[in-house]
Order: structure tokens, then sequence, then C-alpha cells
């Protein structure tokens, strides 16, 4: 992290406990008459840096976008917030600890170790994201053993690994307190990995010499559209551990928010002319993204010709659904007509996620619950169980609301309204007193 502010003002950045004597001391003497402090030199203030990225559901084109199929994404108003602090210099502290708040679990590795998996080689290439390849991912594996992880928490270990690589290749071997906590269901096709990876991407990067961060403003700030790409960059290389084969369009909605169009790497901005509400349900089952996947790539390769005219058709859905939400609508007949379009298009998208086999028997049940009530659902994300999205039409009166979620909260699964289209990944310093 290189902060640049004018040297008249310094006194007024450094912490209250420390004095500009002690800056410089620890600073290694190199804070002299330059105008411009690589802040790094200070990481033993005691600071501490926070970062937040959103979850997202996908409208249209999950699977398929894997496959190079247009999709369509929205943030929601649910984050993921990272807290990353470096000790001062009499904590003595040589480890690195990752507390991971949501499943309860706490690692710690001494620096020697984490220099022991992850050799230099990886250290400081903060600046341009690479990917860990599967042998280097089997031996950060060896970082786990003597860690209990429960039978039930053991996707966490593809996420702790995801957590080593973007750490050791972002800041190299310091030590540091990593918390992360969630308001996301984790494994339920909202994006928690993405927002996981983005969050930390952001926080590390944020503390890193690679990115120039204004340090005169207070609470949360963004991130410029270079830092944000590079931030989305390693996300995606933390995705990969995760995924296997991701499309790309989580990490990049949880980045940079709001509504997105994405195609074969590349995204475009989508202004809604039009509220959407969804209802999301989550169904409670448990799935993994990477196994669902692979499997409809699997799929993929028993049926090529098939499996192609099912991608075309979805990538064609999603061309629609962005197009229908952005164009005008003059009246309340207009916006019924849109609603009754995307609908459809919610509909057909279902059907063929349902011929690439990520549907599920509950899912199902959502399905059939809310058109008892004249209401299209579809599945979001990787499917296989998670969440479910409905769409809850302007003119929808609150009692008919109230009473679907009822009857779906009676199925045992968990309801709420998304508020959609927020912003992306966040920062801010905190703890410099
Ligand atoms: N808050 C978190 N704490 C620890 N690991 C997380 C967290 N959020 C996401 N992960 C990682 O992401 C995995 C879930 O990702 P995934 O299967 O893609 O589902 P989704 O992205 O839909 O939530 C978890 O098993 C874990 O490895
Ligand atoms: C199935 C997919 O389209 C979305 C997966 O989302 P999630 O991890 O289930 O939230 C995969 C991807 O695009 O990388
Ligand atoms: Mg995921």
């Amino acid at each position: 992290m290189k902060i640049n502010f004018q040297f008249s003002t310094i006194n007024s950045y450094l912490p209250i406990k420390y004095t500009l004597t002690d800056a410089i001391e620890y600073s290694d003497k190199r804070v002299t008459s330059s105008p411009s402090i690589n802040w790094s030199k200070f990481h033993f203030l005691n600071m501490e840096v926070r970062a937040r990225a959103p979850g997202k559901i996908i409208l249209a084109g999950e699977h398929a976008v894997v496959h190079g199929s247009a999709a369509v994404a929205a943030s929601i108003g649910l984050y993921t917030s990272v807290s990353v602090r470096l000790p001062s210099p009499n904590d003595n502290d040589d480890t690195l600890t990752l507390h991971l708040m949501d499943v309860g679990l706490e690692f710690s590795w001494s620096i020697g170790r984490i220099k022991e998996i992850l050799p230099g080689s990886v250290n400081n290439v903060a600046s341009s994201p690479t990917t860990c390849c599967e042998e280097t991912i089997k031996f950060i594996l060896t970082a786990l053993e003597g860690f209990k992880i429960p039978e039930a928490k053991m996707g966490i270990a593809s996420g702790v690994i995801a957590f080593l690589w973007l750490y050791a290749s972002i800041l190299g071997n310091k030590a540091a307190k990593v918390i992360v906590s969630s308001e996301l269901p984790l494994g339920a096709g909202l994006g928690s990995s993405a927002a996981f990876c983005v969050s930390l991407s952001g926080a590390f990067l944020a503390l890193s010499d690679s990115v120039e961060v204004d340090f005169d403003q207070e609470g949360w700030v963004s991130f410029g559209e270079k830092e944000q790409q590079l931030a989305n960059r390693w996300a995606f290389e933390g995705e990969k551990i995760i995924h296997g084969k991701p499309s790309g369009i989580d990490n990049t909605v949880s980045t940079f928010g709001n509504l997105i169009k994405f195609k074969s790497g590349a995204l475009t901005c989508i202004k809604s002319s039009m509220i959407l509400k969804m209802l999301i349900t989550n169904t409670n089952v448990g799935r993994n993204t990477k196994a669902l996947v692979a499997g409809v790539s699997e799929r993929k390769k028993r049926h090529p010709d098939a499996m192609t005219s099912v991608f075309t058709a979805v990538d064609f859905i999603s061309n629609e659904f962005a197009s229908v939400i952005q164009s005008t609508s003059f009246s309340d007949d207009d916006v019924v007509k849109k609603e009754q379009r995307i609908q459809e298009l919610m509909e057909m998208n279902q059907g063929l996620l349902q011929c690439m086999g990520v549907s599920h028997a509950f899912i199902e049940t959502v399905l059939r619950t809310t058109l008892k009530y004249e209401l299209t659902s579809k599945l979001t994300g990787a499917g296989g169980g998670g969440c479910v999205l409905t769409l809850l039409p302007a003119l929808l009166p609150a009692t008919v609301i109230d009473k679907v979620i009822g009857e779906l909260e009676q199925c045992g699964f968990q309801c709420l309204v998304a508020e959609i289209g927020g912003s992306g990944l966040v920062f801010r310093f905190d703890g410099l007193s």
C-alpha cells in the first residue's frame, strides 16, 4: 500500500499512540524529507484494514456461462467482511492466523511454515495474478494437517487454500491476524465463495505495495477502476481453487456490484428500468459448486450437440432478459407485460437447468409451491439444492407474499426479499488510534 500525502500534514495521519519520531524510527529512518511515504514501512503501527464484498443472484444463465453463454447477475445487500490486522513490533508475533467466524474454525501457522508451504516464487507478485496449479493445491493442503476440520465442514478446506494462495501471493510472508465473517449462507448459490475471495483480495491489496490508496478518506471507500480490476483478477484465481472452472461472473459482480451481463469474461453494466423484486428461498440443501460445474461438463462430454444447443438457448434467454429489463416502460401495463416476459424466460431457463441435471427435489417443491400463487421461480447459482428465485411482480399484494413465504417456511425453507444491485467491493482503515 503506497500512500501519498503532503509531508507537512503527516502528524494528522499518525496514530495518537505514536509520535512522528516513533514512526521515523520504525520506518528504518527512511522518512526524511520525502513528500511520499511507503506506508508498508508502518505496518507495525497496529493498523487494521477491513474489506467487504457482496453476494449475488444469477437472474439468468448460470452454468451455461461457464461454457461461453451470456448470463445476467446482480449483487445483493448481504456481505462478506474481512479484517486484517498487522501486529505491532511489541507483539513479537510471528504467526499468520485465520479465524473463520461462520464455521467457528481458527487456523494458525508460523511464518516459517508459510515459507515452507509457499516458497519465495509466489511471493510479491501482487500486481500480476497467477493461477495456483493442482500440484501446489495438493502441497498447500498439507498446511491443513493437524487441524481438526469436522467432516461436515470439509468444504472449507478449499476456502483455506484459496486464502493461503491469495495471502502469500499478495502480501508475502508477513505475520497477521485475519478474521472473516459473512451474512451470506455458505454453499447456497448466493456467491459466498466469490464474496470471500473478493473481500480477501481487496483487503490484501489495500495493504500491499502494489496499490496506491488515498488514505485521506474516512469510512468505506471503493478502489479506483485499475485496483478493482486487479482485485477481481485475484479473486478469480481464488474462485478457481474453490470452483475448479469458474466463469468469473460471481467475482466480477461481487467486485463491481450493481447489475451486469457477463459473457466469456467480458462485463456489460446494465441499467434496469424496472424494479426487480425477487424472493430468495433457501432450500437448506447443502451442495458444492465445484462438483455441480464438473457434472455439467461431464454431461456436455457425453452429449456435446444436445448440450451445445442447451447453452445456445440459454444465451438467447440471457440476452433477452437483459434487453427486457433495460427497455423503457411508459405505463403499469408495460410493466406487467415485461414481468410476464421475464417470468416466461425464468421458466424456460429453469427447464434448461433441469436438462443440465442441476435441479433438485426441493427446488421442484419451491417451483410447485410458488406456482400455486401464479408465481414463477428458477434456481440461482449452481443448483443441486441451495437457493431459488421467485419474481414478485410490482402489483402483487403484500398479503399474497406473506402467504407464499408462510407456506415455503412450513416446508422448512428460509425466505428473504433481496435488495438488488448494491455496492461492490469497499474497504476502510481502522484501529489507528
Ligand atoms: N465466510 C466464509 N468462511 C469460510 N469459507 C468460506 C466463506 N465463504 C465462502 N467460503 C468458501 O466457499 C465455499 C462455498 O462456495 P460454493 O460451493 O461456491 O457456494 P456459494 O459460492 O454458492 O456459497 C465454502 O465451502 C468455503 O470453502
Ligand atoms: C454455476 C455457476 O454459473 C455459478 C455458481 O454460483 P455459486 O457458487 O453456486 O454461488 C458457476 C460459475 O459461473 O462459475
Ligand atoms: Mg461459489
